[in-house]
C-alpha cells in the first residue's frame, strides 16, 4: 500500500470512527468493556492521564496511531529534540528543553553546545535570588528585599504568574507581584504599600522592546528616582531578556541582568531567566525540582511508545475532538485552586502555538488549534458547567486534580469534598440522566404525573460528553514541571498532526503596528479622517469624553 492510500485510509477510519462515536457514545465502550480505564489510561512523571471517559475505542486508537505515524510526529519531535530549526518562518531552533536538562543530555543548537551557557544562567538567578531571600543584597539604603515586581507581559509574565500561585506553600522568600497591562491601573494598584526602599523590579521581556513593558518599566523607574535618586535605580533593578544591548541603555548593571537565547519563545520560556520571581518566591532548591520534573516528563516523550506516551495520547485526544468530533473549544479545569491561572497560561501556550491559519506549505490549513478556556473546580460547577452539561455544544473537559492537600488534616473535609466533586463531574458528563431517570426521579420526590412529564425533559442530561483526568499526588515543583511540559510537548504533538508551526506568533504583529499609528490620533496630535468609520467615529466619542 502506497503512503498515500495509507494516509486515505486511517482517514476513512477515523471518520467512520466519528460517525459511530457519535451513535454509539461513550456509556457504551463502558459497557463492552469492565477493564476500559486500565486500557485507556497511562502514567509518568507522577501523572495518571486517564482518556477512558472519551469516546476512543481500540480501533480508533490504532487510526490515531496510524495517523501520527503518516504525520512523523516521532520523527520530528527527535529533529526538535536535536535542536534542528524547526521554527522554519524564523529559522530558529526550538529547545526549551534544554533549559531543564542535565549538561549529559547534550543539547545542542545548530550543532553548537548550549548546556555551559544554560548553567551559567541558572547558576546566576541561584547566586542572586540567594542574595536577595538572605539579605545579601538590598535596596540602595541597606533595608532588605520584602516586595519583587515582575514587569513583563506575555510569556514573560504568564509563565511567572501561573508558577508562583500554584507553588504558594513553597513561598519563603519575598513576596511576589505582578504588572503586565500598559493600563496605568495595574501599576499603580500594585506599587500602593509598597515602599521603595524595599522593592525590587523584574523587567522581564526577551525583545525588551515590547511597549506595555517599557511604558512600565520607565513609570517604575520613575517611581524609585523620586523616592530614593537616580543612583538608587541600580539597586532595585534587575533584567531578563535575549536584548542585552537595550537592557544596558536602560541602565541595569550587568551582574543583574539575565540572558536567554532566541531558540526559547516567551510561551516556553518559564524554564528560563523568565522563572527569576518564582525563583527568589520559592528558592533555588525548589526551582530545579521543578525543572527536573520537565525533564522528566521530556526524557519520557523521547522513548516512550506510542500507547504509552502521556504527549502523544493527549496531543492525538486533542486532535481527535478538534479535528474528527469538531468540537470548537477545549475547556481546562483544574480542581486544584493554585493552578487557578493555568488555563490562563494555556491559552498563550496553546493558542498562540496552534492558533494559525496558514501550514508549513504557506498553504492554508483546514483546521487547526481550538479555543482554550477554563476556571478551576469546583467554582465552574456554579457559574458555566450547565452548559457543559445541557448545552448544545459539546465541550471536552480536561480535569486536573492532586490526591494530596497540602493543608493539614484538620481541613482534610476540603480534599474530600474537592475530589469527590471532580469525580462525580467527569461521571456525569459520561452517564447523563435519560428521560425514564429524570421521570421517576421527580415522581419519587413527589411531584404529579403531569409535573413530572412536563418537567422531566427538562431535567434531562444526555451523557457521552467526553472528560479526561490528569491525576497526581500532590502540586509540588517537581509535578508542576511535569504538567507544564506535557501540555507542551502535546501542543507539540497537535500541531504536527496539523502541519503547522506551534513556533511562531505573526498574529500578533498587526494589532501592535495599527496601534503605533493611533497614538497621535487619540492624543489629537493626528486627524482620524483617514481612518474607518468606526475608528472615527470612537476616536470623535473619546475625545469628547476625555474633555467633558
Ligand atoms: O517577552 P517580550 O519580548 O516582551 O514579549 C512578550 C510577548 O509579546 C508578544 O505578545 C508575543 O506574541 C508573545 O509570545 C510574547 O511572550
Amino acid at each position: 500500500m502506497t503512503t498515500q492510500q495509507q494516509a486515505s485510509e486511517t482517514k476513512t477510519t477515523l471518520e467512520t470512527r466519528a460517525a459511530a462515536a457519535q451513535e454509539v457514545g461513550i456509556k457504551r465502550l463502558f459497557a463492552n468493556d469492565p477493564a476500559r480505564f486500565t486500557d485507556f489510561s497511562a502514567s509518568a512523571a507522577g501523572l495518571l492521564l486517564d482518556y477512558s471517559k472519551t469516546a476512543i475505542d481500540a480501533t480508533t486508537r490504532a487510526a490515531l496511531f496510524a495517523l501520527a505515524e503518516e504525520a512523523e510526529v516521532e520523527a520530528k519531535r527527535d529533529s526538535m529534540f536535536a535542536g534542528k530549526r524547526i521554527n522554519i518562518t524564523e529559522n530558529r531552533s526550538v529547545l526549551h528543553v534544554a533549559l531543564r536538562a542535565e549538561p549529559a543530555d547534550g543539547y545542542r543548537a545548530d550543532g553548537d553546545p548550549v548546556s555551559a551557557e544554560v548553567m551559567d544562567v541558572l547558576n546566576a538567578m541561584a547566586n542572586f535570588s540567594t542574595k536577595v531571600r538572605n539579605g545579601e543584597i538590598t535596596g540602595s539604603g541597606g533595608d532588605l528585599i520584602t516586595d519583587v515586581v515582575n514587569i513583563g507581559i506575555g510569556g514573560s509574565d504568564l509563565g511567572p504568574v501561573m508558577a508562583t500561585l500554584a507553588l504558594a506553600p513553597y513561598h519563603d522568600g519575598p513576596r511576589t507581584h505582578f504588572v503586565s497591562n500598559v493600563d496605568g491601573a495595574h501599576l499603580a494598584d500594585t506599587l500602593k504599600g509598597l515602599e521603595p526602599k524595599t522593592t525590587l523590579f523584574i523587567i522581564a521581556s526577551k525583545t525588551f522592546t515590547t511597549i506595555e513593558t517599557m511604558t512600565n518599566a520607565e513609570t517604575a523607574r520613575q517611581w524609585i528616582v523620586s523616592a530614593l535618586g537616580e543612583a538608587a535605580v541600580g539597586d532595585h533593578f534587575a533584567a531578563v531578556s535575549t536584548a542585552l544591548d537595550k537592557v544596558d541603555a536602560f541602565g541595569i548593571a550587568s551582574d543583574r541582568i539575565f540572558g536567554f537565547w532566541e531558540w526559547v519563545g516567551g510561551r516556553y520560556s518559564i524554564w528560563s531567566a523568565i522563572g527569576l520571581p518564582l525563583m527568589l518566591a520559592i528558592g533555588p532548591d525548589n526551582f530545579r525540582a521543578f525543572l527536573s520534573g520537565a525533564r522528566e516528563i521530556d526524557q519520557h516523550f523521547k522513548s516512550a511508545p506510542m500507547d504509552q506516551n502521556l504527549p502523544i495520547l493527549l496531543g492525538l485526544v486533542g486532535y481527535w475532538h478538534r479535528a474528527m468530533m469538531d468540537y470548537p473549544t477545549r475547556a481546562i479545569i483544574p480542581y486544584d485552586q493554585r493552578l487557578s491561572r493555568f488555563p490562563a497560561y494555556l491559552q498563550q501556550l496553546d493558542m498562540e502555538s496552534n492558533g494559525k491559519g496558514v501550514g508549513l506549505d504557506g498553504k492554508l490549513v483546514p483546521i487547526s488549534g481550538p479555543v482554550v478556556w477554563g476556571e478551576p473546580g469546583t467554582n465552574g460547577q456554579h457559574a458555566f458547567f450547565q452548559l457543559i452539561h445541557q448545552g448544545t455544544e459539546i465541550i471536552p473537559i480536561e480535569f486536573l486534580v492532586g490526591a494530596r492537600a497540602h493543608e493539614g488534616s484538620g481541613m482534610a473535609m476540603h480534599q474530600t469534598l474537592l475530589l469527590a466533586n471532580c469525580l462525580a463531574q467527569s461521571e456525569a458528563l459520561m452517564k447523563g440522566r435519560s428521560l425514564d431517570e429524570a421521570r421517576q426521579q421527580l415522581l419519587e420526590a413527589g411531584k404529579s404525573a403531569d409535573d413530572a412529564e412536563r418537567i422531566a425533559p427538562h431535567r434531562v442530561f444526555s451523557g457521552n460528553r467526553p472528560s479526561v483526568t490528569i491525576l497526581y499526588a500532590k502540586l509540588d515543583p517537581k509535578t508542576l514541571g511535569a504538567l507544564i511540559a506535557l501540555y507542551e510537548h502535546r501542543v507539540f504533538v497537535e500541531a504536527q498532526l496539523f502541519g503547522i508551526n506551534a513556533f511562531d506568533q505573526w498574529g500578533v504583529e498587526l494589532g501592535k503596528e495599527l496601534a503605533n499609528n493611533l497614538v497621535p490620533v487619540v492624543t489629537g496630535e493626528a486627524s482620524a479622517d483617514d481612518r474607518d468609520a468606526s475608528t472615527k467615529g470612537l476616536v470623535a466619542a473619546i475625545q469628547s469624553l476625555r474633555s467633558a
